[in-house]
C-alpha cells in the first residue's frame, strides 16, 4: 500500500442485470457477479453496490435506473438487452431517463469489442448522464463486460486499446461525484493533469 495522505473516497454503484431468462431462473446469472467482481479488482475505493436482476421490459429497466441514480449512485453499469432482438430494449430505456447522452463510450465500446467479434456491430449500447450519476451499458455477454471495460492487450500485458472505464473516473469528477481511483494492473485512469490528487 502506498503512504496515504487521503482515504479513499466511499462510492455507490449500481449493477443491473437485463435479462428474460437469468431474471425467470431459467438460467444462472452471471452478469451481477462479472460486474461485481471487476468492479472491486479495478477500484481502490470502498464500494457499496446496488445490485438488481430484472427481465428485458423497457419501464422496469427505466424505472430501475432512476431509482438506483435517486438511491445516490455516482456510477450505473448495465449488462444485456443492447442487441436487435425485439426484446432488447436497455439503450431505449436508458435515453428515455438520460439529461444528456455520451456517446464516446458506445463508440468505443464497439470499437473495442470488434477486435473480439465481429457481431460487436449488433451491440446498441448508450451511456448518458442523469443528474450526477453516469449510466453506461455494456454488453450481455459476461466475459463482454471485462472486455469493454479493460479493452485490449497483447501477451506481454500492454495495453493495445483502452477500455472505457479509463475515462469514468474523470467523468464522474465533472459531475461532482467521488474521486475514483483505479488500480493501474487492471485499468489505468486518465485525467488531465491538473485534474490529478496527488496521495
Ligand atoms: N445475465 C446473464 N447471465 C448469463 N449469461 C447471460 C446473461 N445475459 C446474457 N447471457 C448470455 O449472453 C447471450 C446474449 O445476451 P442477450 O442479452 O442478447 O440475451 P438474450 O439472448 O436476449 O436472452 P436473455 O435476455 O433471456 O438473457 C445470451 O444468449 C446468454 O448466453
Ligand atoms: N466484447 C464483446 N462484445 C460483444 C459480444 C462479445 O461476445 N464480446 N457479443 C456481441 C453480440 S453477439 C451481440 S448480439 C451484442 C448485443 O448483446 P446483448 O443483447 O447481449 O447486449 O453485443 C455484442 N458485443
Amino acid at each position: 500500500m502506498p503512504h496515504s495522505t487521503h482515504e479513499y473516497a466511499p462510492v455507490k454503484i449500481g449493477i443491473i442485470s437485463i435479462s428474460d431468462r437469468a431474471s425467470s431462473g431459467d438460467y444462472e446469472d452471471k452478469g451481477l457477479p462479472a460486474l461485481h467482481d471487476w468492479l472491486k479488482r479495478a477500484l481502490h475505493n470502498p464500494i457499496t453496490f446496488e445490485p438488481r436482476l430484472i427481465p428485458d421490459e423497457k419501464q422496469r429497466i427505466s424505472a430501475t435506473l432512476i431509482e438506483l441514480v435517486d438511491a445516490g449512485c455516482s456510477l450505473v453499469l448495465t449488462t444485456g438487452g443492447t442487441g436487435p432482438a425485439l426484446r432488447d430494449v436497455t439503450p431505449e430505456a436508458t435515453l428515455a431517463v438520460a439529461d444528456k447522452e455520451m456517446p464516446g463510450f458506445g463508440e468505443q465500446m464497439r470499437q473495442i469489442s470488434l477486435k473480439f467479434v465481429p457481431t460487436a456491430i449488433l451491440s446498441r449500447q448508450v451511456a448518458v448522464i442523469r443528474a450526477q450519476s453516469l449510466i453506461i451499458n455494456l454488453p450481455g455477454q459476461p466475459k463482454a463486460i471485462a472486455e469493454t471495460l479493460e479493452g485490449l492487450r497483447d501477451e506481454s500485458g500492454a495495453q493495445l486499446v483502452p477500455g472505457i472505464f479509463a475515462a469514468v473516473p474523470y467523468c464522474i469528477d465533472l459531475i461532482g461525484g467521488p474521486y475514483l481511483e483505479t488500480r493501474p494492473e487492471v485499468c489505468k485512469a486518465f485525467r488531465p493533469k491538473g485534474a490529478v490528487r496527488s496521495r
